[in-house]
């Protein structure tokens, strides 16, 4: 919460920005809109971001400031702000107010959905264009940061691919982020039609071999060499993702004579897998993310024994590969 608030009151960007470096107390809060009366309180807003870094060699000095690494990603623009705005809106927030209760009650709601009369999260962003545009943009900073892995360090994922749908792709970031890196790949962003909407105007005005779709993925996928899934499973459960795999399966397994059989790239995390070994921080993101999910949808963060149950029930009988590692997400093929 002290990183929201010195996040909109733009405090990444005043240290950053300074000429002294680390920058005072007093000149931080002299570059700062602050209501004059309010300077003194700064100190203690700082503190806990200060001693966050603690054992680190970080947190020292509680009245001279300079940004982390970390702290980098929470520039205006960047991933953080954005990132932040999604976790800590009061819509999301809903699921954890209603957790304890799920647990007390033998209701069995999705707690996010208790908490909003029965809507699910994505009815709800439908009916409320801000919560809608907060998710939809922190969704796309995540998309230029895997976009761009993707694109320069994984192009051998894409050989041979012709045509690729990004099915859930939200607004158009990954699927024009591949479309303009692979000019001969006829990309497409397929997502619910109220989603999409907001798209059509990126596909006008430009990139010739991208295209929108809208539709529900639970009534078909429209049909490619490969799909993409990035960060869909973990939002529903077993029974809700084995329909959208199959349908997933049947979208690319060979429209024309050849019948050549296509793939299913999925990028979602494989809990205890890959970076995550032995690296505490990875973890945390892990279980955190599957208990929001779980809150959230009653999704969840797969291992790699989960993924290999669904991948087989679903019907993929090629089987699947652990690509690579992103960070705390994986990067999986899966081979019908
Ligand atoms: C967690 S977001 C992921 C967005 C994008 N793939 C990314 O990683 O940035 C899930 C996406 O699934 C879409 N979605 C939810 N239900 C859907 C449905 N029934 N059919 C198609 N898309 C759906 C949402 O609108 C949202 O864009
Ligand atoms: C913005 O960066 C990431 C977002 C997600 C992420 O966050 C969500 C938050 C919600 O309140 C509801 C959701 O449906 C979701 C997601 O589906 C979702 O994927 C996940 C990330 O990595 C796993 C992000 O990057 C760090």
């Amino acid at each position: 919460m002290a990183l929201k608030c010195a996040v909109e009151l733009g405090v990444p960007d005043a240290v950053s920005k300074s000429p002294e470096q680390p920058i005072s107390l007093t000149n931080l809060a002299t570059a700062l809109p602050l209501h004059p009366s309010k300077n003194d309180a700064l100190r203690r807003l700082m503190r806990p971001l200060v001693h966050a870094g603690e054992g680190e060699g970080e947190g020292e000095e509680e009245d001279h400031y300079s940004l982390t690494t970390a702290g980098k990603l929470y520039l205006r623009g960047g991933f953080g702000p954005s990132y932040l705005d999604l976790h800590l809106d009061p819509t999301t927030m809903t699921s954890w107010g209603m957790l304890s209760a799920w647990f007390l009650y033998s209701a069995d709601a999705v707690p996010f959905e208790a908490g909003h009369d029965g809507a699910s999260f994505w009815e709800c962003l439908e009916k409320d264009p801000v919560q809608k545009k907060s998710f939809h943009d922190s969704m796309a900073a995540d998309s230029v940061l895997v976009a761009g892995v993707l694109v320069a360090e994984c192009r051998e994922v894409f050989d041979g691919v012709e045509s690729l749908v990004d099915v859930g792709g939200g607004t158009e970031t990954m699927a024009v982020a591949i479309a303009k890196s692979f000019p001969k790949m006829e990309c497409t962003v397929f997502d619910l039609p109220h989603v999409v909407a907001n798209v059509k105007e990126e596909e006008e005005s430009g990139v010739e071999n991208f295209r929108v779709v809208g539709g529900n993925m639970f009534d078909g996928i429209p049909p490619a060499d490969a799909v993409l899934l990035k960060t869909i499973l973990h939002d529903w459960d077993d029974e809700k993702c084995l329909e959208i795999l199959k349908s997933c399966r049947e979208a690319v397994s060979g429209r024309d004579e050849k019948k050549k059989k296509g793939k299913v790239i999925i990028i979602d995390m494989v809990v205890g897998n890959g970076d995550v070994v032995g690296n505490r921080e990875m973890y945390q993101a892990q279980f955190s993310f599957d208990l929001l999910m779980f809150a959230t949808f009653n999704g969840k963060e797969r291992d790699e024994e989960e993924w290999r149950s669904l991948f087989l029930a679903a019907g993929f009988s090629g089987g699947y590969k652990i690509i690579r590692s992103l960070g705390p997400r994986s990067l999986i093929e899966a081979y019908p």
